[in-house]
């Protein structure tokens, strides 16, 4: 087992000779994106890639943007993303890092006032960054502005020691034994470093050389832009993340027998058990819904950057509540399902060589960084109560809200749903999921001015994105598709992925009125007949993510099913067995055994 030390020098290896390949490739950051993907680090590019340059490009002026970006794309320079403090993460506005104008030497002063205001969590900072984007209260004229952005070089580009002013190092060891173990998330304490004026981020405000604050005409909220764009990638992420783990549990439960073997015949393979399926096959639907709704929110953002270009920034609002709310939903379901893979594969889901552990340990923080997801839903159920309040005025919803304008419908209809047949009518379940979400976002405004309850507005939320979730999934099905039978198969799917959450939430669908008891009784019904239908095409169905060994990294998931010789193989390579006799057996064991065996002889 590899030190810390060891795992980062051997990740700090990796990527930079996917850095060096990406410069002499001319990656683009998609392409570079894809390699970080199959170094499967979630390491140093990412920050650098992922965060560092978009901060640039989304809060840099044109000029800025040339200099650094030139600088950045070639790995001249390194950099990562300081927004988080030692006592700040979840509140931006309350971070304390301050950058003092001082119009003497038309410089910035950074600096860290206390010590919750020290930087930590970014990654790449405690080792590796050479520069950072930092997140600091922009002070000036002896006014406090709030949190802008500013490019600081943090390491000379000589010998990497920090500059001066600079105490930089990395937080210790975190969660799980390997990806981010290799990361050195950092810690960073500024003592009045000065950076010159313009690097200051000026896209969105401005300080003059006589130190006047000037703000420019665009929301300040595209201070957060750079976390809207990586929302909306940890959305791909998680279902990349999902498809991995459903595929190695349901290989491998396809491999598994256990009991039923009749007069010596073979035992049932324990993917045949309905238990095993009602765990298992939500998770598959899920994996097919969580890449459908990726592709969408990639397209949300990219016509959103793309209004804003022309300064049309009326669609910012619905780009943030779509890209919490979905990076909200999906990561916390994906590290939900990545446990429960685990346990679905017995004993051997919790071996290193079946490759879940890592997973898990990996995507659990999915849950918390770029936005603890309560936070984030929260920011969800506020952008729904806005929207209730604009449809009560008589302003028409749009976007993933139109269904809100369907007020007067929405808030009485009954579902038409009387067989378990009727359960498979993608009308009848669209129109379930908009009576449940409009209600219970009704529900919260009408009790907002009573009692606030955080509760009910993140319920509302989370009802609001699985709408979100099962419309885009039933659309993708509107969509022209390839491959015969898959349409059927993926019908079937988007089927439990709906209906599953029906069973999951029946008593938000029956408190607000939208189900009546017998009708989700039905839906379960209907639920067991698809998980019965799905079965014969599990495997195709997992297969189609086209996941290779390597990638899969799992004795379990293995394309040829040859599960117990990998499990065997894998068990001898571990350092625990390079000696027959163990370590510490002279020191600790004989004596005891000895001493033992001649008291028992007396
Ligand atoms: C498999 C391998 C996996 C590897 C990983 C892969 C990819 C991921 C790569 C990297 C991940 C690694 C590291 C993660 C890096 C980080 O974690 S960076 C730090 C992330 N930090 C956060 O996300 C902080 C979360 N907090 C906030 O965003 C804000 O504090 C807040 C909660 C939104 C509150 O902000 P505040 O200014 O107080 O706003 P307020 O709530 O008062 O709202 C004011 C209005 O502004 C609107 N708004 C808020 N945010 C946005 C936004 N982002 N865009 C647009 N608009 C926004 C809000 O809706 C309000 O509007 P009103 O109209 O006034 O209602
Ligand atoms: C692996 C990893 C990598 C990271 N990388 C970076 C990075 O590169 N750069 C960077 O800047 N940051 C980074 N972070 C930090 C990360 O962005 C923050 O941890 C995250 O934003 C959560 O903020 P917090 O830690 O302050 O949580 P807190 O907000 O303190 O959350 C603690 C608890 O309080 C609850 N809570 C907080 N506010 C409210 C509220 N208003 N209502 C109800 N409940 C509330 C939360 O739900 C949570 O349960 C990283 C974190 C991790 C784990």
């Amino acid at each position: 087992m590899l030190s810390r030390k060891e795992l980062f020098k051997d990740t700090l290896k990796k990527a930079a000779h996917a850095w060096k390949r990406t410069v002499e490739l001319h990656l683009t950051e998609e392409e570079a994106n894809l390699l970080r993907l199959y170094i499967d680090q979630p390491g140093y590019v990412d920050l650098h890639w992922v965060m560092f340059v978009p901060a640039i490009k989304g809060q840099g002026t044109e000029e800025q943007q040339k200099k650094w970006l030139t600088m950045a794309y070639k790995f001249q320079i390194i950099g990562t993303y300081a927004q988080t403090e030692l006592g700040h993460g979840s509140n931006v506005q309350g971070l304390e890092t301050t950058a003092t104008f001082d119009p003497s030497t038309d410089e910035f002063i950074m600096h860290s006032p206390t010590l919750t205001s020290s930087k930590w969590w970014p990654g790449g900072l405690g080792k590796t960054s050479t520069h950072a984007v930092v997140y600091a209260r922009l002070i000036t004229e002896g006014k406090d502005y709030g949190i802008h952005g500013f490019i600081m070089q943090l390491r000379s580009l000589d010998d990497h020691s920090p500059l001066p002013g600079i105490t930089i190092g990395d937080i210790g060891g975190k969660f799980g034994s390997g990806a981010y173990n290799s990361m050195d998330n950092g810690v960073m304490r500024l003592d009045h470093v000065r950076i010159p004026r313009d690097q200051m981020l000026m896209r969105l405000a401005q300080v003059t050389r006589e130190g006047k604050y000037v703000h420019s005409d665009v929301p300040k909220q595209l201070l957060y832009g750079t976390m809207v764009y990586v929302r909306q990638t940890i959305v791909a992420d998680a279902s990349r993340a999902l498809s991995r783990a459903v595929c190695i549990a349901v290989r491998y439960g396809a491999i598994r027998k256990q009991f039923g073997s009749k007069a010596g015949g073979p035992e049932t393979q324990v993917l045949n058990y309905k238990t095993q399926q009602s765990r298992l096959f939500p998770f598959l639907a899920s994996a097919y819904a969580f890449r459908f709704v990726g592709q969408w929110l990639k397209w949300l953002y990219t016509d959103v950057t793309q209004k804003l270009e022309s300064k049309d920034f009326s669609t910012l609002p619905e780009a943030h509540a779509c890209t919490a709310g979905l990076k909200s939903v999906t990561t916390s379901a994906t590290a939900d399902a990545i446990e429960e893979c685990q346990k679905l594969c017995g004993g051997h889901g919790y071996l290193n060589s079946s490759g879940l552990p890592e997973l898990f340990a990996v995507n659990l923080p999915a849950c918390t960084y770029e936005g603890d997801n309560v936070v984030l839903l929260l920011q969800v159920a506020r952008f729904l109560m806005k929207t209730v309040s604009q449809v009560a005025s008589g302003k028409q919803p749009v976007g993933t809200t139109a269904y809100m304008g369907n007020i007067q419908h929405l808030m009485q209809c009954k579902s038409v749903v009387n067989t378990v047949e009727d359960w498979l009518n993608p009308a009848a379940i669209k129109e379930v999921f908009e009576a449940r979400a409009l209600r219970m976002a009704v529900n919260c405004a009408q009790n907002i001015s009573k009692a606030p309850s955080q509760e009910e507005g993140f319920e509302a939320a989370v009802a609001h994105v699985q709408l979100i979730i099962v419309t885009k999934f039933i659309e993708k099905l509107q969509e022209d598709i390839l491959g015969h039978g898959v349409k059927e198969q993926l019908q079937k799917l988007c089927g439990i992925y709906a209906l599953h959450l029906i069973h999951k939430h029946l008593g938000d669908f029956l408190s607000t009125g939208c189900v009546t008891a017998r009708q989700g009784s039905l839906a379960n019904e209907r639920l067991g007949k698809l998980y019965a239908q799905v079965r014969p095409n599990a495997v195709a169905l997992v297969d189609a993510f086209d996941y290779t060994d390597h990638y899969l990294g799992s004795a379990l998931g293995r394309y040829d099913g040859d599960v117990y010789s990998a499990l065997y193989k894998e068990a001898w390579k571990d350092p625990l067995n390079e000696t027959v006799v163990p370590d510490g057996y002279q020191e600790h064991l004989r004596p005891l055994l000895k001493q033992q065996l001649k008291l028992s002889r007396l």
